[in-house]
C-alpha cells in the first residue's frame, strides 16, 4: 500500500521555492499600495544600499569574472558580466532616475459616465510578482528591480549562472536597503539554480509573470512548461540594410556602432545587407572601418568578389546570433529584397535602414515587422534608458504589446472600477430600455 504521508523529493523541493513565493506575495501585495513617495523612498534606499556595498558587489564579480576567464567565457560575454565601477554608478543612477518618472500605478485611463449616477474608472495598478530569469548581466539586476518596486510589484530573480556571486551580493544590497523602508524586503528575490526555474514555473498561484530573457530555444521552453503568462525577451538577429540612396560615411559610422558599440548584446547587428549599386563603393570602406575594430566578416557569393579574402557565409549564417565580432554580408538587388531577407531570418527585435531617400525609409518602416524599425540611426538605441524609460526590463521580442524595451509601462495592468446607486441592467433591456449616456468625465 502507498504511504501517502511520504513527500516525494519534488515536492519537499518546490515546497522551498514556494515558500519564497508565498513571501514575495505577501510582500507585493503590500508594495502595491504604497504611495509614490513610500517608493520613492525605497528607491532611494536601493542606490544607498548599492553604494554602500559598493566594494562588496565589485568583489563579488570579481570573482565571478575570474572563474569565468578561468572556464574560457568568449570577449564580448565577458564584458557583459564584468561590472566595473563606471558600470555600477550608472547603473545606480538609473535606480535614482526611475524614482524620478511619475508613478504609473493609480492612473485614471478612462473616467466615464455611463448613465446618471453610474461612473466606470479604469484604473492602472500592479501585475502583482514578476518571475525574471536573465544572463549573466549583473546591472540587469539592478535595473529590473527598481522598475518592479517603482511599478509596485514583487519580483523573483534568477541571473546567468556566470554572475551568481554578483547577482547575490547586488540583491544583498538592495535588500539591506529596502529594510529601512516601508517595502519589506521579501519583495526582492534571488533564486540560484535552474532546479529553482522549474520549480518557479509552476508556481501561477503566486507569480503573474514571467520574463525569460534568451535564446528562443528558452524561451519556447518556458511558454511550454508554465501556465503563467510569459512575456518573452528572446534573440537579436538584427539587420542593417544600407540602400542605394545611403551616405556612404553616416552608413559606415553607423554599422560600425552597432556591432562593436556592445557585441554580446541583443541589439547588435549580426547581418549587413547592401544594396548592389552601392556596394562596389561601400563594402571595401566598411570593410577597412570593420577590419579595423577586429570584426570577422562573412559574405554571400556577390560579396566575395568584391572582398575575396573574407569567408564565405551559408544559408547558417543568416540564422545566427554571433553575439561576437562576427558580421555576415550579403549583397541585394532591391528594397523589397532587403526586407523580405529579414522579414525571413530576422528576430523581430530591432532593424535599420539607412538611406537619404525618404520614401525607401518610410516603406522600411512600415513593411518590417519588428519592435524597432529605424532610419539613418543604431540598433543600439534598443534600450530603456535610451527611450527614456529610466531603466529596462529587457528588449519584448514578441508580437502582443509590450514590444521593444520594456519599463514602467511593461509591468503594469489595469482595472475597471465602476459605481452606482443601485443601477441595474434589466433597466438598458427590453422593450422600453434606457440609452446610456456614455460621456467622458
Ligand atoms: N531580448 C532581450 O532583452 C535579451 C535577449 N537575450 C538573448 O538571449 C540569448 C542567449 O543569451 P545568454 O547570455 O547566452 O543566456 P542563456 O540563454 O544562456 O541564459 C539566460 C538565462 O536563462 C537560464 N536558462 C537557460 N536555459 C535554461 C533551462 N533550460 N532551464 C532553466 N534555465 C535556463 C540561464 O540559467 P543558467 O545561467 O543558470 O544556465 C540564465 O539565467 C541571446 O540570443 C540573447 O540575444 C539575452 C538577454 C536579453
Ligand atoms: N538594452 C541593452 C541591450 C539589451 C540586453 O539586455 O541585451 P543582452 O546584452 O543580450 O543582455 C543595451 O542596449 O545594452
Amino acid at each position: 500500500m502507498t504511504n501517502l504521508n511520504i513527500a516525494s523529493p519534488l515536492s519537499a523541493m518546490s515546497s522551498a521555492s514556494e515558500a519564497i513565493a508565498q513571501q514575495t506575495r505577501q510582500a507585493a501585495s503590500k508594495l502595491a499600495f504604497l504611495s509614490s513617495e513610500d517608493k520613492n523612498q525605497a528607491i532611494e534606499a536601493i542606490a544607498q544600499g548599492l553604494e554602500s556595498a559598493k566594494d562588496d558587489i565589485l568583489q563579488a564579480n570579481l570573482a565571478d569574472c575570474q572563474a569565468a576567464t578561468a572556464a574560457g567565457i568568449a570577449k564580448p560575454l565577458y564584458k557583459r558580466l564584468q561590472l566595473d565601477e563606471h558600470k555600477l554608478r550608472d547603473a545606480i543612477a538609473g535606480v535614482r532616475d526611475v524614482g524620478k518618472l511619475n508613478d504609473p500605478i493609480g492612473q485614471v485611463q478612462i473616467h466615464r459616465e455611463i448613465d446618471s449616477g453610474l461612473i466606470l474608472k479604469r484604473i492602472t495598478c500592479p501585475l502583482g510578482v514578476l518571475g525574471i530569469i536573465f544572463e549573466a548581466r549583473p546591472e540587469a539586476a539592478i535595473q529590473i528591480v527598481s522598475l518592479a518596486i517603482k511599478s509596485g510589484n514583487g519580483v523573483i530573480l534568477k541571473g546567468g549562472k556566470e554572475a551568481l556571486n554578483s547577482c547575490e551580493a547586488i540583491v544583498k544590497a538592495i535588500k539591506q536597503g529596502l529594510s529601512q523602508t516601508g517595502v519589506n524586503a521579501d519583495a526582492v528575490q534571488l533564486l540560484t539554480t535552474r532546479e529553482e526555474i522549474l520549480e518557479l514555473l509552476q508556481l501561477d498561484k503566486y507569480v503573474d509573470l514571467i520574463i525569460p530573457r534568451g535564446s528562443n530555444d528558452f524561451v519556447k521552453f518556458v511558454q511550454d512548461n508554465t501556465r503563467i503568462p510569459v512575456l518573452g525577451h528572446a534573440d537579436g538577429i538584427c539587420h542593417i540594410y544600407v540602400d542605394e540612396k545611403a551616405d556612404i560615411d553616416k552608413a559606415i559610422n553607423i554599422t560600425v556602432d552597432s556591432k562593436i558599440q556592445y557585441p554580446a548584446a541583443c541589439n547588435a547587428i549580426e547581418t549587413l545587407l547592401i544594396h548592389s549599386s552601392i556596394a562596389g563603393e561601400f563594402l571595401p570602406q566598411v570593410a577597412a572601418a570593420l577590419a579595423a575594430q577586429n570584426v570577422e566578416l562573412r559574405g554571400d557569393e556577390r560579396s566575395l568578389k568584391i572582398l575575396p579574402n573574407i569567408a564565405a557565409a551559408t544559408e547558417i549564417d543568416w540564422r545566427t546570433e554571433y553575439s561576437d565580432l562576427i558580421l555576415a554580408i550579403k549583397i541585394v538587388d532591391s528594397l523589397t529584397e532587403a526586407i523580405s531577407h529579414i522579414n525571413n531570418y530576422g528576430s523581430r527585435h530591432t532593424e535599420a535602414i539607412i538611406t537619404e531617400d525618404i520614401t525607401a525609409a518610410e516603406t522600411f518602416q512600415g513593411l518590417v515587422n519588428a519592435a524597432g524599425v529605424y532610419h539613418n540611426c543604431s540598433t543600439r538605441f534598443a534600450d530603456g534608458f535610451r527611450y527614456g524609460f529610466g531603466a529596462e526590463v529587457g528588449i519584448s521580442t514578441q508580437q502582443m504589446p509590450p514590444r521593444g524595451p520594456v519599463g514602467l509601462e511593461g509591468l503594469i495592468t489595469y482595472k475597471y472600477q465602476m459605481s452606482g446607486n443601485g443601477h441595474i441592467v434589466k433597466t438598458y433591456t427590453g422593450a422600453n430600455a434606457k440609452s446610456f449616456s456614455h460621456e467622458d468625465l
